[in-house]
């Protein structure tokens, strides 16, 4: 089946294969192409070009894109999605004067929600899960990293991961899986932190190892949370059964957690709302990729990523959602595009290549998506009819998305 998009107002994120990720100022250019065409051949990108020298094509399907725009799918590496139930009524808390950290210290938060989940059916929870990652496909996402995190006994860890497993299976986009068993300290550890820390690490991980269940390993390095001795100790341990790490570090405080990261070979470190001079230097020179989560920011009032200090120094940044029930119900990666040119100052430009190519470097998949490339996966967007592409970001509240195409078939 060959489906040809032609008269494309602007072809999006054109690039050779060879280009993994974009750093400093390389983010400032989105190569494009304006009046284009595009050709799949069954779930890849076949062949692109201007419509100036467009081939004789013989496809089996047409679509005439003038005015509208053509974009890779966003790659959204840090979300929670699987989780039971909602926290709104935090929400209104908060609303009325509590903090985020506040409502943790009484019980709720995370473990509320964990209370939640462990409470709730297998199916149910997939069920909740699956409504939410349709919504965020409509919305333009065409690959998706999933944490667990909200199970916290041996049990429901592994019942959220093993719907992580049945969503990769049932839905066409790629799927990974992240095991977070160090999110937060359960209420029956809480004088025994450690122990908590030996149940993840020795009894846990084999298993989700052995299931094969996850990729990459997380943990909440944060004050009151997990210390820089509990992630270097399961940094390692998760090594040993081949998972690379992807880390929740410097939402609230710096505490180390991003050198951290860098020493255990991180593919990506996470959130980052506080970063000092130290944390940006550590960056340098390594593989790890710098993600911002700016509707966490808008959501709990809390600082934005400081994205021009990070692409200032000639690092990568990546953008994501970190969709979870607590700090950011929203799976809306346009959403987050916009916020990072409004709050971070990011050029539409450089919004763009965070939310592509460098997204899936953040979960090891820009070989096969986040850019139009010939050979890669035909994941892409086509907009409504609109005057640019900086309308994208520009028209924060707009849905400015017609359609949603994922290995080459509408969404
Ligand atoms: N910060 C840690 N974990 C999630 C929030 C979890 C929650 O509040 O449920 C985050 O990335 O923001
Ligand atoms: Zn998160």
């Amino acid at each position: 089946m060959n489906l040809l998009i032609t008269n494309i107002k602007e072809l999006l994120q054109v690039r050779e294969p060879n280009i993994l990720k974009v750093s400093g100022s390389e983010m400032k250019e989105l190569p494009t192409i304006k009046n284009a065409w595009l050709l799949i051949e069954g779930n890849k990108i076949a062949d692109y070009g201007s419509m100036e020298n467009i081939p004789e094509i013989a496809a089996d399907e047409t679509i005439d894109a003038t005015g509208k725009i053509v974009l890779p799918t966003w790659c959204d590496s840090h979300t929670h999605i699987v989780y039971a139930g909602n926290r709104e009524l935090e929400f209104a808390d908060r609303i009325n004067g509590l903090s985020y950290e506040e409502i943790a210290n009484r019980g709720g938060g995370i473990l509320n929600s964990a209370k939640t989940l462990q409470d709730t059916p297998e199916d149910e929870v997939y069920d909740q899960s699956a409504k939410r990652l349709e919504e965020v496909m409509k919305l333009g996402t065409g690959g998706v990293e999933i944490k667990s995190g909200y199970g916290l006994t041996e049990e429901a860890e592994l019942k959220m991961l093993r719907v992580i497993r049945k969503l990769r299976e049932n839905y066409d986009l790629p799927v990974k899986s992240t095991f977070l068993g160090a999110h937060a300290i359960p209420k029956n550890y809480k004088n025994d932190p450690d122990a908590y820390m030996d149940l993840v690490i020795n009894e846990i991980l084999p298993e989700v190892a052995k299931e094969d269940l996850a990729q990459y390993i997380d943990i909440f390095c944060e004050k009151g949370y997990f210390s820089l001795d509990d992630t270097h100790r399961l940094l390692s341990a998760a090594r040993e059964y081949g998972l690379k790490p992807k880390i929740h570090v410097n939402q609230f405080n710096a505490i180390g957690g991003v050198k951290a990261g860098v020493e255990h070979d991180a593919l990506s470190v996470d959130h980052l709302e506080v970063m000092n001079d130290e944390d940006i230097e550590v960056l340098k020179g390594s593989q790890t990729m710098p993600v911002a989560l700016p509707s966490c920011s808008l959501f709990l009032s809390i600082p934005y990523t400081p994205a021009r200090r990070i692409l200032e120094a000639g690092l990568p940044l990546a953008l994501a959602t970190d969709f979870n029930p607590g700090s950011t119900p929203s799976g809306n990666m346009n959403l987050v595009v916009s916020l990072a040119c409004i709050k971070m100052k990011m050029t539409p430009e450089e919004a763009i290549n965070a939310a592509t190519i460098n997204g899936a470097y953040a979960m090891e998949l820009s070989e096969t998506h986040g850019s139009i490339t010939k050979g890669k996966f035909a994941n892409f967007i086509i907009t409504k009819e609109i005057p640019s592409y900086t309308f994208l970001p520009y028209a924060f509240g707009t849905n400015s998305i017609e359609s949603v195409y994922i290995n080459g078939k509408i969404v």
